[in-house]
C-alpha cells in the first residue's frame, strides 16, 4: 500500500476511535471486518498507532495545534508505529518540516499533564496513594503496551510441557514470578494457529487475573460460583483447579459475554461449568443457592482502570461520576452474592481498577455491614495456593498488584471466610 493511502486509513480509524463512544478495541477490529485487504504489517501500523495516540492523546494533541490540515492525520503522524521513512513518503515537504521541527521538542520539560497524560480526576487520587516519584513510575508503565501472559491448564499439560511447545514453535516463553501457572511470551505471536492453543493446554490470561482465581482456592467436589463470569477467564482456571468434579456456576447478566464462554468450555476439557444467565443479583437463582456454595468469586464490573496497558480508552471513556455510580453497583452485588457463601465458606471480591473507591472502600463498607464474614490475610491466602513472593503482593491484608511494580494488570482482591 502507498504510504499516503496507509496514512490516510490511519487518520480515518483515529477519527472514529476518537469519537470514544465504543470501546477502541471493537472499533478497531470493525475497521479491519470493513477492510479485508489489508495486510499484517498495516493491520499492526493502523492499532499500534491507534493506541499510542489513545495513550498520549493530551500530549499529541498539545503537539499537534501547531501544524495544519486535518487533526487525525497530524496525531497519526506523531503517533507513528511503523518506519519513519514509510511515513516520510507519504508526507509533502511542508509536513515533512513540520514533523521534524516537533519531534525535537524536548517533552521533559512540558507541563505535568501533557507528560502523564491521564485526566486529572484519575491523576489526583493516584498522586495521593502513591507519591509523585512512584506515581511517574506508574504512569510511565500505564503508557506501555502489555505483555502476553498465558495460564497453563493443568488439565491438560505441566508448565514445562506448554512451555516447550511453545518453543518448539518458535514462541519464546518464559515462566511468569508470581503465578505457578503462568506463562510470558515475547511479541505477538498468532497463538490461534499454534497446537498447544487449540488443544486447550494453554489460555490467554493475565498473571494477575490468574492470581486473583487461585485466591479463591477452589477444591475437588465442590460447589463454587463464579458470579459475574463474564467470557470466562477466571471460570476457566476455577475449573481447572476444581480438577474438572463438583459444581461451577458461570454467572452473568451479559448473554453475549456468555456465548463467548463456549468455544473457551470446549477447548479446555471442563464439563463442570454450568453458565446461566442472571436478570439481575437479587436473580431468583441466586436465592435458590443462598447459603450452599463453599466458594463465591464476585469479579465485579469496574472501571477496567488497570488495564490502561491494554485499553487506554478507558482514561477518556470514564468519569468521576462513572465512578460513584460503579461503586453503588458493586456494593449491590456483593452483598447479594455474598447470601450464596454457605458458613465457613469462602467470598473473594476483586476488581481491575486502581482506585480506592472501587477497591477498599467497597470491601470496607461490606465488612462493616456483614460481620459474619473475616477477612482472609491475602498474603496467606496466596502463600498456601504456592504464589512465590506473596507479601511483595498485598497491602493491609488485600491483594493489590500495579503495573510498575508487578508488571501484571493493576488487580484488587479482598477474601472473606464466612464464620
Ligand atoms: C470484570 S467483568 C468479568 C470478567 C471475567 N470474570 C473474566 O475473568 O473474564 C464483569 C462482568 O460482570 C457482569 N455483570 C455486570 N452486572 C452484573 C450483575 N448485576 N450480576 C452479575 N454479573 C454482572 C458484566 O456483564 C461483566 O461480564
Amino acid at each position: 500500500m502507498h504510504p499516503n493511502a496507509l496514512l490516510e486509513l490511519t487518520a480515518q480509524l483515529l477519527r472514529d476511535v476518537l469519537l470514544l463512544d465504543s470501546p477502541a478495541d471493537s472499533v478497531v477490529s470493525s475497521f479491519f471486518r470493513k477492510n479485508k485487504n489489508l495486510g499484517q504489517r498495516e493491520r499492526h501500523v493502523l492499532a499500534e498507532t491507534t493506541y499510542a495516540v489513545l495513550r498520549l492523546r493530551p500530549l499529541l494533541k498539545n503537539l499537534a495545534e501547531s501544524g495544519s490540515g486535518p487533526l487525525e492525520r497530524r496525531l497519526a503522524m506523531l503517533g507513528w508505529q511503523g518506519d519513519q521513512a514509510f511515513l516520510r513518503g507519504a508526507l509533502n515537504d511542508k509536513e515533512k518540516i513540520w514533523l521534524e521541527q516537533v519531534q525535537k521538542i524536548d517533552r521533559a520539560h512540558l507541563p505535568a499533564r501533557f507528560r502523564h497524560n491521564l485526566p486529572e480526576w484519575l491523576a489526583e487520587p493516584l498522586q495521593q496513594r502513591l507519591g509523585e516519584a512512584e506515581f511517574w513510575q506508574l504512569a510511565d508503565s500505564m503508557n506501555e503496551a502489555a505483555p502476553l501472559d498465558l495460564r497453563v491448564n493443568t488439565l491438560k499439560a505441566k508448565r514445562e510441557d506448554a512451555q516447550a511447545a511453545l518453543v518448539a514453535a518458535k514462541v519464546e516463553a518464559e515462566a511468569t514470578p508470581y503465578s505457578p501457572l503462568g506463562l510470558r511470551v515475547q511479541g505477538k505471536p498468532a497463538l490461534q494457529k499454534l497446537e498447544v492453543f487449540t488443544s486447550g493446554a494453554v489460555e490467554v490470561q493475565d498473571e494477575g487475573s490468574q492470581l486473583l482465581a487461585l485466591l479463591l482456592d477452589a477444591k475437588r467436589g465442590e460447589m463454587v460460583v463464579d458470579f459475574c463470569s463474564g467470557a470466562g477467564g477466571k471460570t476457566l482456571a476455577i475449573g481447572a483447579a476444581m480438577r474438572n468434579t463438583g459444581r461451577l456456576y458461570a454467572f452473568d447478566i451479559s448473554g453475549h459475554r456468555l456465548a463467548a464462554l463456549k468455544p473457551r468450555l470446549a477447548r479446555s476439557g471442563l464439563s463442570n461449568v454450568y453458565p446461566a444467565q442472571i436478570a439481575h443479583e437479587r436473580d431468583d437463582r441466586v436465592k435458590r443457592l443462598a447459603g450452599k456454595i463453599d466458594r463465591v468469586l464476585v469479579d465485579a464490573p469496574c472501571s477496567g482502570l488497570g488495564t490502561l496497558r491494554r485499553n487506554p480508552d478507558l482514561k477518556w471513556r470514564q468519569s468521576l461520576q462513572g465512578i460513584g455510580e460503579l461503586q453503588v453497583k458493586q456494593g449491590a452485588i456483593l452483598a447479594s452474592a455474598a447470601r450464596l457463601v454457605k458458613p465457613g465458606g469462602r467470598l473473594v471480591y476483586a476488581t481491575c481498577s486502581l482506585l480506592d473507591a472501587e477497591n477498599e472502600q467497597v470491601a470496607e463498607a461490606f465488612a462493616a455491614a456483614h460481620p459474619a464474614f473475616k477477612l482472609v490475610p491475602a498474603d496467606e491466602a496466596l502463600a498456601k495456593a504456592h504464589v512465590e513472593q506473596a507479601e511483595s503482593l498485598t497491602e493491609n491484608g488485600y491483594l493489590r498488584l500495579w503495573p510498575h511494580r508487578h508488571q501484571t494488570d493493576g488487580f484488587f482482591a479482598a477474601v472473606w471466610e464466612r464464620t
